[in-house]
């Protein structure tokens, strides 16, 4: 079943009620959506995987940590960890997750969408091009645009479309398929040491993306899952890192291993991967600077990193993390290109999507970066990071827009 089969089938189990869940949309309903604060509630959703997850380090062993997590996520969402909890309520608080996050994302969508389609009358050379740059201004990204408003161009479906919601939704629908087909063979998993191993995953991105806030999420929920957690501090540039990434561990009830003001990044690190290793934890969170001089230093910096983690523990790091600031748009895409040049990134941790009205941001690193989004952040709190879900995610962005 495709993503946007997936995204029909949870479409369909939405409450009857719904307005936005009728077969058809009269023209004035179309018009005011966008105005419509009411948020639909989800029903029994789908947990069927979009793609198939490839190279785990060890695979019984990524399963055993996402199910340890799973379990701990639904407990901080204050669900009764009771022995009747249908697989369909858990589904559903995911979801709400999602619902909630991408509230902003989803009313900008629609809005753009009211607008480009207001003006509808016939689908021709000045449709295309307001089309395209509907979905740039919805950071989609320029090449996502032009290859959505290419395959369009062949849609004979869309040629013959009279009424306003049948363009919208040939158009959405093209959008799902070609983020499906590129994400085809896409490793969203977590990677981890195999045999019980301590696994390092470093944190890398420009400074303010929410690279400390992360690893200070993911430290409590990896904690409260029952593995030994241990922090790095080793962004000793910024003044109040070390100092807020304390505070996450003092929250989470874990160990920071930190240096002096200025000290040298690579000596925190060494000295965590060291105790790390020798005090057999199960995880090491490594923090790092956004900010040096220029970006050849932030480099070069993290190479050094990389190579006294890899001296200590041979096969590490097992994941290296961009983080990248959702509401900033086409800078986070310029970033994720610097950091992937030079750096060997593994997957991306997309924060903030609660702060932007243009969640297309997501098409766009599939589309040009081709790398995995593994985690979303949807608000400062620690339950508020999310393992990225794609069909989650797709349903949560245009529930309302496809009739
Ligand atoms: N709304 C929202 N805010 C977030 C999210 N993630 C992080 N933040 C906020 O973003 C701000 C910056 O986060 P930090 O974790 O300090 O960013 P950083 O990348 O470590 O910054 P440097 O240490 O300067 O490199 C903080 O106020 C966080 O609370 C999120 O998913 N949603």
């Amino acid at each position: 079943m495709g993503l946007f089969d997936i995204f029909r089938k949870k479409k369909n189990n939405v409450e009857p009620e719904s307005t936005t869940n009728s077969e058809s949309l009269s023209e004035s309903q179309f018009e005011t959506l966008s105005q419509s604060n009411s948020e639909t509630t989800t029903s029994s959703a789908l947990t069927q995987p979009v793609m198939e997850q490839v190279g785990l380090v060890d695979e019984r062993e990524a399963d055993e940590w996402s199910k340890a997590l799973d379990k701990k996520s639904e407990a901080i969402h204050d669900l009764p960890e009771s022995e009747s909890e249908s697989e369909d309520e858990i589904e559903r608080n995911e979801q709400q997750v999602y619902d909630e996050g991408l509230k902003k994302s989803r009313t900008g969508f629609a809005e753009r969408f009211n607008r480009f389609l207001a003006n509808f009358r016939t689908v021709d050379e000045d449709f295309f091009e307001d089309l395209e740059e509907t979905l740039v201004g919805a950071d989609v990204g320029f090449d996502m645009a032009i290859k959505i408003s290419d395959e369009l161009r062949e849609e004979v479906k869309l040629a013959n479309a009279k009424r306003k919601e049948d363009v919208r939704d040939v158009i959405i629908k093209k959008m799902v398929d070609l983020y499906e087909a590129d994400g085809v063979n896409e490793d969203t998993q977590m990677h981890f040491a195999p045999n019980g191993s301590t696994t390092v995953i470093l944190f890398v991105g420009v400074n303010g993306v929410g690279k400390t806030t992360t690893i200070g999420k993911l430290a409590s929920k990896y904690q409260q899952a029952g593995k030994s957690v241990l922090l790095a501090a080793a962004d000793t540039f910024r003044a109040g890192a070390t100092k807020q990434l304390q505070e996450w561990g003092e929250r989470a009830n874990v160990p920071v291993v930190a240096g002096k003001e200025k000290a040298d990044p690579a000596s925190v690190v060494f000295e965590a991967v060291a105790k790390a290793r020798d005090e057999h934890y199960d995880i090491l969170f490594v923090d790092t600077a956004g900010r040096l001089q220029n970006n050849v230093n932030l480099m070069q910096e993290l190479e050094k990193m990389k190579r006294i983690i890899q001296r200590e523990i041979p096969d590490a790091p097992h994941e290296v993390l961009l983080v990248l600031d959702a509401t900033t748009g086409q800078n986070a895409l310029q970033q994720a290109k610097l950091f992937k040049d030079s750096s060997d990134v593994t997957g991306i941790v997309l924060t903030k999507m609660d702060g932007t009205a243009k969640g297309g941001i997501v098409f766009a690193i599939r589309n040009e970066m081709h790398l995995p989004v593994k985690w979303i952040g949807f608000g400062e709190k620690a339950s508020d990071l999310r393992e990225f879900k794609p069909e989650e995610f797709v349903y949560g962005l245009f529930k309302e827009l496809v009739s």
